[in-house]
């Protein structure tokens, strides 16, 4: 069995589909990407994974006693609220200083430990995110757009750390992103997601792939032009299983 296999899994919500007949295979130590134009349901199947959302259809399998470390898309700290990264890294469950400080050793962000949550740049707060990720021993890694609000090059080191801390945990790494051409080069894998999945491989396959063409626009040097898929290329009809 699969160490994780999502099984033509279907996610209604308000009587939206947002999910629909997703299905993908997750093994151990890999990094996999999930790209896709804004709603399309990256987030939500993150969640799906986690065990946060049930799905409406299909199912998730799970390798028994797996440890899940998630990154949130985004997450508000309270100005008002005075909130260091110590207390921070023990919410939502209580870590000693030692596993905190290694934390913060192993995402580079070693002196960070009394600052206020509020006063981290935001490549650091980041770091902190993942820190306290890392704090369960991940088998299995979960970042949504863990890049947010970072430049390119903050971006490229954040993508490096993240392929050091695969390599020395050994854990799965499944991501959001959008930065295409950063991201698919440090993934071994790339899911194209629509609601479903319009395309899957490596990201040499992904990245010439028509559906994804469809969906991002050729990669004209380094830049591209994202816009909302309207779901008139019409690759249902011939869709066929990867
Ligand atoms: N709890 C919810 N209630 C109602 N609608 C929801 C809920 N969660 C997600 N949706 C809807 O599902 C769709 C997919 O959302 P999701 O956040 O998964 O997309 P995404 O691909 O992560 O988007 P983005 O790239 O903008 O972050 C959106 O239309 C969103 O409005």
């Amino acid at each position: 069995m699969s160490f994780i296999s999502i099984q033509n899994v279907s996610v209604k919500i308000g009587g939206q589909h947002i999910l629909h007949d997703v299905s993908l295979d997750l093994s151990k130590g890999e990094i996999l990407t999930i790209v896709g134009p804004n709603g399309s349901g990256k987030s939500t199947l993150l969640r799906a994974i986690v065990g946060a959302i049930v799905p409406t259809g299909g199912q998730i399998k799970r390798e028994k006693n797996i440890r899940i470390g998630y990154v949130p898309q985004s997450l508000a700290i309270d100005a008002t609220l005075p909130m260091n990264v110590e207390r921070f890294l023990s919410i939502p469950k209580r870590a000693t200083k030692t596993q905190k400080q290694n934390a913060l050793e192993r995402v580079g962000a070693t002196n960070m430990m009394h600052k206020q949550m509020t006063d981290l740049s935001g490549g650091q707060f980041q770091r902190v995110l993942l820190a306290r990720a890392l704090l369960c021993e991940p088998d299995l890694l979960l970042l949504d757009e863990p890049t947010q609000g970072l430049d390119q090059p903050g971006s490229a080191r954040f993508y490096e750390l993240i392929a050091e801390i695969r390599a020395e945990l050994n854990c799965a790494v499944v991501m959001v992103s959008h930065e295409l051409h950063v991201v698919m080069s440090a993934s071994d894998r790339v899911v194209c997601l629509n609601g479903h999945v319009c395309c899957h491989g490596t990201p040499e396959t992904v990245s010439n792939a028509p559906e994804y063409r469809a969906l991002f626009g050729a990669q004209t040097g380094g830049a591209l032009a994202l816009y909302r898929h309207e779901h008139d290329h019409g690759h249902d009809h011939h869709h066929h299983e990867h």
